[in-house]
């Protein structure tokens, strides 16, 4: 495989609690994440509400300094002097959830794609500028072109603006996308649409991306990677269908159990596609968490060992990994069956 784009390796962020009582205290929201992006290749995060995946997003995308860690682009050690940033933010684009918040309802589609063109090109105008423009909607299929340019956000469906957002961060060339539940906002019949356009950018312009998101089913019809996160802790990963068909964590197994049939074709068109159901129980108080393995309260396995110590990584032959204490005492066996 090529050297990666972007590496992140040993990533922590503490936020502080503020208000009476609580100096000194903080919340542990990510714990040592590494995640390795590589060119033409998408990585999904995937966890419940409040494990960490926007905070490992925004440490990525240098909206927060990490409290520990270090992140490479391109093999360089991130810098935050002015112009190394400048050059990072240009290659590391974030997508956010609700494409609405992230357009100026303001501005038409031709002020948006312009003004980002120009970010890369400083002297482009005129008849370059509109062609370059056009070239973005057909990128992200937004066609006739004619009839998008125009228009105002408010004037465009969910699906359509997040294609907007989408062809907005390409306007700079990046290398990477971050996108953060890109499509947990939008309608259920159009999510396909975007994940497919995520797909065709990544075979079509090489780009490395991180798809964040609470849906283990959508990651397995976009990802080629699945990385498992709980309460700040990455817990498992590895290549999709090894993930999918033979989860190493209980906590994978778990949000395989609940969600809906992750083996079902995607082409159904189910409506409750991509929600997670069931009942996946209470995330851990992120200020005071567990000892050892998070997980450990919630999980049938649980031993001595999970309550006192993280457990270190165990690798298996075909790149997968987990964090669990039932692959250091050879008790793995016990997760095979039902998935
Ligand atoms: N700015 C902040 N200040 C304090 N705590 C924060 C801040 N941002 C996030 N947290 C806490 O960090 C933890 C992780 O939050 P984060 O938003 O990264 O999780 P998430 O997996 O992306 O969840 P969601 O899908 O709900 O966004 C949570 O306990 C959250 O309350």
């Amino acid at each position: 495989m090529s050297a990666p784009v972007l590496e992140a390796t040993n990533l922590s962020k503490e936020f502080p609690v503020h208000g009476r009582g609580s100096r000194g205290t903080t919340v542990k929201a990510v714990q040592n994440a590494n995640v390795t992006l590589h060119k033409g290749s998408i990585v999904a995060l995937v966890g419940e509400s409040g494990s960490g995946k926007t905070t490992v997003a925004r440490m990525l995308a240098l909206a927060y300094p990490q409290t520990a860690g270090t992140i490479r682009l391109n093999g360089a050690e991130v810098s935050h002097a002015r112009n190394a940033e400048r050059s990072y933010f240009r290659q590391v684009q974030l997508i956010f959830q609700d494409p609405f918040a992230s357009l100026n309802p303001l501005h038409k589609v031709r002020y948006t794609l312009g003004r980002a063109l120009r970010i890369h090109q400083r002297g482009l105008r005129g008849k370059e500028l509109e062609e370059q423009t056009l070239e973005l909607l057909r990128k992200v299929n937004l066609t006739p072109v004619e009839q998008f340019i125009d228009k105002f956000p408010h004037e465009l469906s969910g699906g359509q603006r997040q294609r907007i957002v989408i062809a907005r961060a390409l306007a700079v060339r990046p290398s990477v996308l971050l996108g953060d539940e890109p499509i947990s906002m939008l309608d259920v019949s159009i999510r396909l649409d975007i994940l497919n356009l995520l797909a065709k950018l990544r075979d079509e312009e090489g780009l490395a991306l991180l798809y964040i998101t609470h849906d283990i089913a959508s990651a397995r019809y976009l990802c080629d990677t699945i990385q498992v996160m709980y309460a700040g802790q990455m817990v498992e990963g590895g290549p999709r269908e090894s993930v999918i068909q033979s989860p190493k964590h209980p906590y994978t197994k778990l949000l395989l159990d609940s969600s809906p049939d992750p083996g079902r074709s995607l082409r159904s068109g189910d409506a409750g596609l991509f929600d997670v159901a069931g009942d996946l129980g209470e995330p851990p108080n992120l200020v005071d968490p567990p000892s050892g393995c998070q997980f450990h309260p919630r999980c049938p396995f649980a031993m001595d060992e999970c309550r006192q110590t993280f457990p270190e990584r165990t690798e298996f032959p075909d790149g997968q990994w987990a964090h669990c204490w039932l692959h250091q005492k050879d008790r793995g066996h016990v997760l095979e069956g039902n998935t």
